[in-house]
């Protein structure tokens, strides 16, 4: 099958070629776009989690292209140390070569965000641009040995990396340049969040929960959802955890306690600059954080603006955008979806608001305080205090991503974009 060469990204496809796709063969056909790195223990006789009938028919393409000691096939079941384990998970993820990435992936291989009982398959999406770099991020997970990581596969093309995936984490994005407009940030990420969304509608797993990194997250992550209409638009987030985990180290050290001490810490919002940090529901060891910090002025204004505009700091200081803080703020959005949120408490994360209890504007995507029961869905929490000042951010906030999502119109199918961003309309980490 010929590569597109016209783009790092391999093209949207109709749904009569996609259909073709699905036919016995389709296996076959796409393999020799797939490069499979398979990490087995012991002697193997099935691909976990696949008909045996599939896994001889892929097995010569596959042998073909694998590595090394790794090229090989298994069943979990026959192996007396794995019978216990969960069956395979499937976690895509894109902009795999990229720096969150580089951090994310042995974090998600080691266990510590799955389970120690949970296997896993990683799926990475790079492009032309990357593809020999994602080779060299296979080797190194090769390397590392982990007992939990069963199969590593490498492609360019959405329809054959997010088969079956379970979890989609989408960081691959274009970074905006020195004066590129931020209207033109949104047309070039949105395209590879359409095409995204209608790959993941095509041949991920009907549950699959999508958590979107690659800015401007929230809009990308509407695009995305806007793109899969045969998947529940719930299971779409954008991340804001990071600029949770922010809050809650600004207020530890202003109260004088460990991080652990600190709750309650919603992020309201668009993943930008106009971001609200709530501090009216948050808590330090289970009191109200104002009782706590008696420095209003500090709250409203320093506190504030210190969260919207950690990652423009970050970056003067480092010369890079937060990759190491957001990898884990993505493995503590995973977990707190995974895991039953401990009582009282809830985190935050960018999910789609219609429905929601609080008077948002419909059909965005906003952070917002959710609980989980740890079965990879959630709630929204319903009993949080707004008062007028949080009101007024939160309304500035809408007022952005209704306006982001007016740019993006063409490519949620709601028509032609009219782009009339607020002028302080900013990344967290632009300065
Ligand atoms: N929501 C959040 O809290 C945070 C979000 N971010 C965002 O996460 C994203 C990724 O960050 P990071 O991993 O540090 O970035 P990197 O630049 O290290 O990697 C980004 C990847 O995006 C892919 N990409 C897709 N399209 C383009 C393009 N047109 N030009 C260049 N690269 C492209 C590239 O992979 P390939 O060639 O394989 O496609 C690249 O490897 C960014 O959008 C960043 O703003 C960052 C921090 C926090
Ligand atoms: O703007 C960026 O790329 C980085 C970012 O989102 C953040 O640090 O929160």
């Amino acid at each position: 099958m010929a590569m597109d060469l016209s783009s790092p990204y391999s093209p949207a496809r109709s749904p009569a070629t996609l259909a073709g796709r699905r036919g016995s063969l389709h296996l076959l056909l796409l393999r020799p776009r797939l490069a499979t790195v398979r990490c087995s223990v012991d002697a193997p006789k099935q691909v976990q989690g696949r008909p045996a009938a599939v896994a001889a028919e892929e097995a010569p393409a596959a042998r073909k292209e694998c590595y090394g000691v790794f090229c090989t096939t298994y069943d979990l079941k026959a192996d007396e140390k794995t019978k216990s384990w969960k069956s395979l998970v499937n976690v895509a993820v894109s902009g795999a070569a990229g720096m969150i990435s580089n951090h994310l992936l042995f974090k998600l291989a080691s266990g510590e965000v799955f389970g120690p009982d949970q296997p896993i398959a990683l799926k990475l999406l790079g492009s032309e641009r990357s593809l020999q770099a994602l080779e060299g991020v296979a080797m190194e997970l090769e390397d590392s040995l982990y007992p939990l990581l069963r199969e590593v596969s490498i492609g360019i093309d959405p329809y054959v990396v997010f088969e079956d995936a379970e979890w989609a984490l989408l960081i691959g994005a274009k970074p905006r340049g020195p004066g590129m407009e931020r209207s033109a940030l949104l047309d070039i990420n949105g395209q590879i969040f359409a095409e995204q969304g209608k790959a993941l509608d095509a041949v991920a797993s009907r549950n699959v929960k999508v958590i979107v990194i690659g800015n401007p997250c929230n809009t990308n992550a509407l695009i995305c959802l806007k793109n899969a209409p045969n998947l529940p638009a719930k299971n779409f987030h954008a991340l804001t955890r990071l600029d949770e985990n922010r809050a809650k180290c600004q207020l530890a050290l202003k109260a004088g306690v460990f991080y652990d001490k600190v709750s309650n810490v919603t992020i309201w919002g668009n993943h930008s600059t106009t971001q609200v940090p709530d501090f009216l529901n948050s808590k330090i060891n289970g009191r109200p954080v104002k009782e706590v910090i008696k420095d209003t002025k500090w709250l409203e204004e320093e506190f504030t603006k210190t969260v919207q505009k950690r990652g423009g700091v970050l970056i003067e200081k480092w010369g890079r955008s937060s990759a190491a803080s957001t990898a884990v703020s993505i493995v503590d959005a995973i977990r707190s979806l995974v895991n039953p949120t401990p009582e009282g408490d809830w985190f935050s994360t960018g999910v789609y608001t219609t429905g929601n209890p609080y008077g948002i504007a419909e059909d965005i995507v906003f952070s917002m305080p959710c609980r989980s029961k740890g079965d990879g869905d959630y709630e929204l929490v319903k009993d949080v205090a707004i008062d007028d000042f949080l009101w007024e951010r939160i309304k500035k906030s809408e007022a952005e991503l209704l306006a982001e999502k007016r740019c993006v119109a063409h490519l949620t199918g709601e028509g032609n974009a009219f782009c009339d961003l607020p002028g302080d309309t900013m990344l967290p980490g632009e300065v």
